[in-house]
């Protein structure tokens, strides 16, 4: 097989994880391409935010290796909370990493008021995160992991917490996001929910619960970003039950229960 490690975003090779007290995770392979939407799911404690931190380069790898596309490109983290300074106003949240690489005070604050108008919170620079939404938090959350322009995007099931509602803005304004930026960053993210995952991605991974490894690798039907009302579309609703029938599989290990104790 032709290695496209030195052409593609992110990739791990043959990755063993080893905590105390637990079966391995791994090996695990995956490999996300330049600008490409993955989605990671599999019951809980498969190992789903492991593999996140891995392509972050924030775990160590006990086998295999972890490749950045050429070592270059910067990489952005949105966590399921916004995490952000509760004391700083949002302006000042989003202009830390700039400022943090080097990027002179004024000119990171301006990046991050551009990243701000572009997540829709252009008027809402004085705020503080206790005076926001869930959703604009996790807005001005996302803005502050676009402001540095990565090519890799980690989100770790980033609208988890939002209602049903702002949770389908999210995604649309994510897709729209995505769509405008060249060139375009890939993007990894976790999620529990098989439509999430299937809407918003071009593809799912999904995570065996006792091993920790890839076992099905679906690709979801049409183009990004989707139509209105693709949801009620017959290829939307399949896709979502194959990727359910995949997950279910994942779960129903030959020992009866998963790392977690996910009933088969
Ligand atoms: N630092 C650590 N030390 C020891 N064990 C860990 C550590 N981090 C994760 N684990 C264990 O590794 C396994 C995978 O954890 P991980 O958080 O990647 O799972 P997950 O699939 O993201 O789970 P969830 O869906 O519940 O968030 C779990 O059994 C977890 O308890």
């Amino acid at each position: 097989m032709a290695d496209t490690t030195s052409t593609c975003a992110a990739a791990l090779r043959q990755v063993v994880v080893r905590y105390p007290g637990r079966p391995p995770i791994g090996p695990v392979d995956l490999t996300v391409a330049p600008g490409e939407i993955v989605a990671v799911v599999g019951a809980s404690g498969a190992g789903k935010s492991t593999i996140l931190r891995l392509l972050a380069g924030l775990e160590a790898t006990s086998d295999g290796s972890v490749f950045r596309g050429d070592g270059r490109g910067r990489t952005g983290f949105v966590f399921q909370n916004a995490t952000l300074m509760p004391w700083a106003n949002i302006q000042s949240n989003v202009a830390l990493p700039l400022e943090l690489a080097g990027v002179p005070r004024d000119d990171a604050r301006r990046r991050a008021a551009e990243a701000l108008a572009a997540v829709g919170l252009g008027d809402r620079l004085a705020a503080r995160p206790r005076q926001l939404s869930g959703g604009m938090a996790m807005r001005a959350s996302l803005a502050r992991a676009l402001v540095t322009e990565p090519d890799l995007l980690l989100l770790d099931e980033p609208f988890a917490a939002l209602d049903s509602v702002t949770r389908r803005r999210l995604i649309e304004d994510l897709h729209a996001l995505w769509a405008s930026r060249t060139p375009r960053p890939a993007i990894v993210f976790v999620t529990h929910d098989v439509e999430e995952a299937v809407y918003l991605a071009e593809r799912t991974v999904v995570l065996d619960a006792a091993s920790g490894r890839v076992t099905a690798d679906l690709p979801s039907p049409g183009a990004l970003p989707r139509p209105d009302g693709w949801r009620s579309d017959r290829s939307f609703r399949e896709a979502v039950e194959r990727l359910a029938d995949e997950l279910a599989r994942s779960m129903a290990a030959p020992s009866g229960a998963g790392p977690e104790g996910v009933a088969a």
